[in-house]
């Protein structure tokens, strides 16, 4: 089976782009795992798969495979490469797309300096939803892991995201907490883990420890939910500066709308490989 692919990042969050618009390709999780290996694979987070739409009211379908070969609901920074994508392979004409993905319908929107706005749809809180098991809905629970006692907030863009405060992102333990909570048994599909750092009212950092990668450059679903969650404790005010280690995303939101993203999407080379 021959792929054409192009290989893109939103700051350094890497993808694999397949258009399943004009091919035909279907990929088994262990193919996806394989092709994801950074030694003897292309090397990528996530997997993004372009095709046509199920529904008349979308242009396009969007499909997320992590780097273990999982499927999830939505992939932010992968939204905007999605974006940049269709323009770069002439699938449309347009500068805005609806597009459907597992976990909603989203805005994608390509700006004339080149960045990429994204309407995220809104936020879920509501625990059975995310999915995060409590009794009820709250801005910060309490979560024990390994005799240890994390105060988090737990919000899902489509897919779920776990995120704590930090004093300092550079000192943030994001590889052994980020392994401890991203499969805690209060979350039954697992959870992307945030390390939020505020800054100024305007201007937080953070780094992700994403569900089925680990820690990536950037997360943009991350950064929208890590932007909510301050923004409900009143540490964010909107619009805010998403500083992530691969670059800074602008997330805009108020309570009972979508969330907007606006950031960079990259594309890298155009490639070719025969499975
Ligand atoms: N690891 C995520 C999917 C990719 C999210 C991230 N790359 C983004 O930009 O939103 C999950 O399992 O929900």
């Amino acid at each position: 089976m021959l792929i054409h692919f192009s290989k893109m990042h939103g700051l350094g969050n890497d993808f694999m782009v397949i258009d399943n618009v004009t091919q035909n390709i279907f990929l088994n999780t262990e193919q996806i795992a394989a092709l994801a290996d950074r030694n003897r694979g292309i090397g990528f987070d996530q997997l993004l798969m372009v095709e046509p739409p199920y529904d008349p009211d979308v242009d396009f379908h969007y499909r997320i495979f992590n780097a273990d070969g999982s499927e999830v609901q939505q992939c932010g920074n992968g939204a905007r490469c999605f974006g940049r994508f269709i323009r770069h392979k002439g699938l449309s004409n347009k500068n805005s797309f609806r597009v459907s993905t597992k976990g909603g319908v989203i805005s994608i929107e390509l700006d004339k300096e080149g960045l990429v706005r994204v309407d995220m749809g809104e936020p879920v809180l509501q625990p059975q939803a995310i999915p995060f098991k409590a009794n009820k809905q709250e801005i910060t629970y309490i979560l024990r892991a390994e005799e240890q006692t994390f105060l988090c907030g737990a919000v899902s863009m489509g897919n779920p995201h776990c995120i704590m405060l930090v004093d300092d992102v550079d000192n943030a333990p994001v590889d052994q907490v980020g392994a401890l909570l991203t499969k805690h048994e209060r979350f039954p599909e697992a959870a992307n883990i945030g390390f939020l750092q505020i800054v100024s009212d305007q201007h937080a950092r953070l780094r992700v420890f994403e569900r089925g990668v680990g820690e990536t450059q950037a997360c943009g679903s991350g950064a929208c939910a890590a932007a909510v969650w301050g923004m409900l404790q009143e540490r964010l005010e909107s619009p805010a500066r998403i500083e992530l280690p691969g670059g800074t995303l602008e997330i805009s939101w108020q309570p009972g709308q979508s969330v907007f993203m606006t950031g960079e999407a990259s594309h890298v080379y155009d490639g070719q490989i025969v499975l």
